[in-house]
């Protein structure tokens, strides 16, 4: 029978059948992990697993026999040893990314990090601004300035404020029927937007009063949540960052969008676009085709790669 894992505490994992039952679940023995990764956990928030009712069970548990290939999954590096992964989610339709100008501000550097990182996943991102009421004609300003930055590149680009509700139906509807992985900064007010989605959720306290007392200290953990009328939130307290482990210099161009008409047009096949010459990414940034803003983001990412605590 097949499932969706929604929530995972270690040993044991909440997931749903296609019937719309809640159930905990084990995992039976250890199966076969994912090729391409080496995780601290074999099954994740999101993930798609066969079941089978577990015999002996007088509360009804279930064991997960086996797990579906993934269409994408993020992974952050394992608190449980450097070099290890710990996937965080799968299955995702979309990122959604909550920033704000104000209180407190979100910087250019965090927002291209995680553009990048979405994209080496395939995770398509929205970019939600949230505390539009306290903006003056400064943050406004600004705000435009991202906003026709980010849209030009191919992203959805909102600007809401969960204390007005102004702009919030239409962060409503764009999450509707898919598959949302929400990120953001403490205090951008990811809390306050998700619980205008999921009326009576209470996310965080339920977090808390679940957890406490179970010596789960430093795990963080995701937890999908149905949204009325269709679709789902992946929510992931304590995640600030995601992280790409194994991305090479040479790829992280192709991570920045606006970069790729560029890409065979170097004089080098092999151009970081930063020393080479005839680099037509260079071109582009002296011609205003690609913001300048976005370029120090990708050379600062780029001298990150391969730095001691290297993480993208
Ligand atoms: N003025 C204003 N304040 C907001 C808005 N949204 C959230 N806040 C406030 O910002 C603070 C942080 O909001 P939270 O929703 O807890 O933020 P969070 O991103 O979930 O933070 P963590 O739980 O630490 O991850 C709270 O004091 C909220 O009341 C908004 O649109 N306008
Ligand atoms: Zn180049």
């Amino acid at each position: 029978m097949q499932a969706t894992v929604y929530r995972s505490t270690g040993s044991w994992y909440t997931v749903k059948t296609a019937e719309g039952k809640m159930l905990q679940a084990r995992m039976k023995g250890v199966f076969k992990k994912d090729e391409d990764i080496t995780s601290t956990n074999p099954v994740a928030v999101g993930d798609s697993v066969e079941i089978e009712m577990e015999e002996n069970s007088a509360d009804g548990n279930a064991m997960i026999t086996d797990i579906h290939p993934r269409k994408n999954y993020i992974v952050r590096l394992s608190p449980h040893g450097r070099h290890k992964k710990h996937i965080i989610a799968a299955n995702m339709d979309q990122a959604v990314l909550i920033c704000t100008l104000k209180q407190p501000k979100t910087s250019q550097g965090f927002i291209d990090r995680f553009l990048v990182t979405a994209a080496a996943y395939h995770i398509p991102v929205v970019l939600v601004f949230n505390k539009k009421d306290l903006y003056k004609a400064k943050e406004m300003a600004h705000y435009e300035y991202w906003e026709s930055l980010y849209t030009d590149i191919g992203y959805k680009v909102m600007l809401v404020s969960a204390d007005t509700k102004e702009g919030v139906n239409e962060f409503i509807d764009c999450l509707a029927n898919k598959t949302t992985l929400v990120s953001g900064h403490s205090g951008v007010g990811k809390s306050s937007l998700i619980n205008l989605v999921l009326p009576g959720a209470e996310l965080r306290t339920k977090a808390v009063s679940d957890w406490s007392g179970k010596g789960l200290h430093t795990t963080t953990f995701a937890e999908m949540f149905d949204i009325p009328g269709g679709g789902s939130i992946i929510d992931t307290p304590g995640i600030r960052e995601l992280g790409i482990v194994d991305i090479e210099k040479s790829e992280l161009s192709h991570y920045f969008l606006e970069m790729q008409p560029y890409l065979q047009q170097c004089q080098f096949n092999n151009c970081l676009h930063v020393n080479e010459p005839g680099c037509a990414v260079k071109e582009a940034v002296r011609e205003g085709l690609i913001d300048e803003d976005r370029y120090v983001s990708y050379v600062t990412l780029l001298e990150s790669i391969g730095a001691k605590d290297y993480r993208v």
